[in-house]
């Protein structure tokens, strides 16, 4: 039995191997690089070196003009003389096509001498839109717009095919296109032109496989062209982001997105990101000061985000969780057993300037406390510049996750780190005070809004209530007013002054909104009813 399996995995293997074989075979038989040469008959004129630079003056509008060509060559009979290669439409062996006076102002520098030259464009010449051209069937084949944004390392280009498109990112070395079902039978062959066309910039080419279904938002990718390797790093508005496509939702798409709402936080706020992601909000509000809270359910987009807060030097200002956003705010919101109105601290929220002293005091009073960040993990790293000493999250069996907890000591003199002016302390009394929650995860982000439903308890709460952002997507069969009734049935309680932001369209009749708005007071327990609870996050 065991050496029949075996049997049918070898004849599998090689059935595969043979497949991927004769598909190779295919593509290098569209890509037959002699199938792309163009050669040209042209003429050229043979010219004393020195002379050139006058010369080519002279025949402006008159030379060859391709881009990557120059139009001044080496004489293979010569090295004394050069030759200058003559536009297309210069075909005439007397020149007669060259008006009169530039032929004899260019006759007073020297004897001029017509030559025939032969050039072939061949595939390495040609730019991936004319290869696609090429090989591609009628009516598929012509790119009839090839737009390129290129903006720090990510470059975004849709490649239109008549009515057809292809997305196209460059992610640092991984391409990562979109292909439309009518262009699936030519996958591989678009993926090596890409491929071709980039490297050794582009070193992956991944095409998106069916639609994200998983929770995680993960889309899946079939590697096309080159290794096997999602792992790249992105840069948005300064901020650098490490990430694997195999294993995180990212979306370049929603940059503008993220700098938009975080513009609207200032310096020292509190914020909780519920779906944070590998960080694309958490990372820069962090280093715009704030406090922040962020939490995702996908282990590899936790272990990514502290990566990305170590990188962008913000472990002092973000803890992170992986847990489900729902636990994540009860925990986070609960008021522990023994905390009363009396004895809650009196932490400012307000920025301060994190000192040695303020460091100890608040390490002790944490050590007083109520238990917070008690159990401290492994350190993240150890960043001497920031003079950050931090401790990893760590996850427990239970699922909880043990924050990150990091002091911060003053900033060393000389601190790269000019984005993060001041460093704050957190408060570690989330239940007292948060600014704005952040709910990107617009298929069912709504949903998750009755979490906040007697969530607050007034007694213990400072300021302001917080304003929630909630991504949410609207059909064209739906209306602003039937997400707002939704999300007032799921909190119990009356939304004032909703205010919707188009994000994005995401299909004809579907658009990616981000709904703001502030808590309602009904949506709290009010000053009588007190609940505390045995209080699992540690914040
Ligand atoms: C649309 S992505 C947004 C990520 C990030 N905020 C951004 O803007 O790129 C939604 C994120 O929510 C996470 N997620 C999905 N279900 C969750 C849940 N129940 N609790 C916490 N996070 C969840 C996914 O892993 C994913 O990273």
């Amino acid at each position: 039995m065991a050496s029949r399996r075996q049997g049918l995995t070898v004849l599998f293997r090689y059935l595969m191997i043979k497949n991927k074989s004769s598909d190779d075979d295919v593509i290098r038989k569209m890509l037959d690089e002699s199938k792309f040469d163009v050669h040209l008959k042209l003429l050229a004129l043979r010219i004393p070196k020195e002379l050139c630079k006058l010369a080519t003056k002279l025949l402006d509008g008159h030379m060859f003009d391709k881009p990557r060509i120059k139009p001044i060559t080496e004489d293979p009979t010569s090295d004394k003389t050069r030759y200058v290669i003559l536009s297309e439409k210069v075909q005439n062996p007397d020149l007669s096509d060259i008006p009169t006076q530039t032929l004899n102002e260019l006759k007073k520098l020297c004897t001029i001498e017509t030559v025939p030259y032969s050039l072939t464009l061949g595939y390495s010449y040609w730019g991936a839109d004319h290869v696609l051209k090429q090989v591609l069937p009628p009516g598929l084949e012509a790119p009839s717009s090839f737009e390129t944004i290129v903006k720090y390392s990510v470059c975004v280009n849709s490649v239109l095919f008549r009515s057809v498109t292809i997305h196209l990112e460059f992610h640092c070395h991984v391409a990562h296109l979109n292909i439309p079902d009518e262009l699936l039978p030519y996958k591989d062959v678009i993926a090596k032109v890409i491929y071709d066309k980039n490297y050794p910039r582009i070193q992956t080419v991944v095409n998106k496989v069916g639609s994200i279904a998983n929770e995680f938002r993960v889309p899946t990718f079939e590697v096309l062209a080159g290794k096997p390797d999602m792992a790249t790093e992105v840069k948005q508005y300064g901020a650098t982001f490490k990430l694997d496509y195999g294993l995180v939702y990212w979306n370049s798409r929603l940059e503008h997105e993220h700098i938009r709402l975080v513009n609207k936080f200032r310096q020292g706020q509190i914020i909780c990101d519920m779906f944070a992601g590998i960080g694309p909000f958490a990372i820069p509000a962090a280093q715009k000061g704030c406090l922040v809270y962020a939490n995702d359910l996908n282990p590899d987009s936790v272990r990514y985000l502290k990566i990305n807060a170590d990188i962008n030097k913000v472990n002092a200002n973000l803890r992170a969780y992986n847990m489900d956003a729902r636990i994540f705010m009860s925990q986070l919101m609960a008021v522990p057993n023994g905390e009363s109105k009396d004895n809650a601290s009196t932490v400012d929220s307000s920025v301060k300037c994190n000192t040695q002293e303020n460091v100890k005091a608040n390490s002790e009073e944490r050590n007083a406390g109520d238990n917070l960040c008690s159990q401290a993990g492994d350190n993240i790293s150890s960043n001497n510049e920031a003079n950050v000493a931090a401790t990893e999250s760590s996850i427990e069996e239970n699922g909880s996750l043990k924050c990150a907890e990091a002091h911060v000591a003053v900033k060393s003199k000389g601190s790269k780190n000019k984005r993060l002016k001041t460093s704050v302390p957190f408060t570690d009394k989330s239940w007292e005070h948060i600014d704005h929650v952040i709910m990107n995860l617009p298929a069912s982000a709504l949903q998750f809004l009755d979490v906040f439903r007697g969530l607050i308890q007034r007694k213990y709460w400072k300021g302001s209530l917080p304003w929630i952002h909630c991504y949410c997507f609207i059909r064209a069969s739906e209306t602003q007013e039937s997400v707002v009734s939704e999300a007032e049935s799921l909190l119990n309680a009356k939304i004032h002054e909703p205010i919707f932001h188009r994000v994005r369209d995401v299909a004809p009749n579907k658009a990616m909104y981000c709904f703001s708005f502030q808590l309602p007071e009904e949506a709290c327990i009010s000053d009588e009813i007190t609940t505390t609870v045995p209080c699992s996050l540690d914040r």
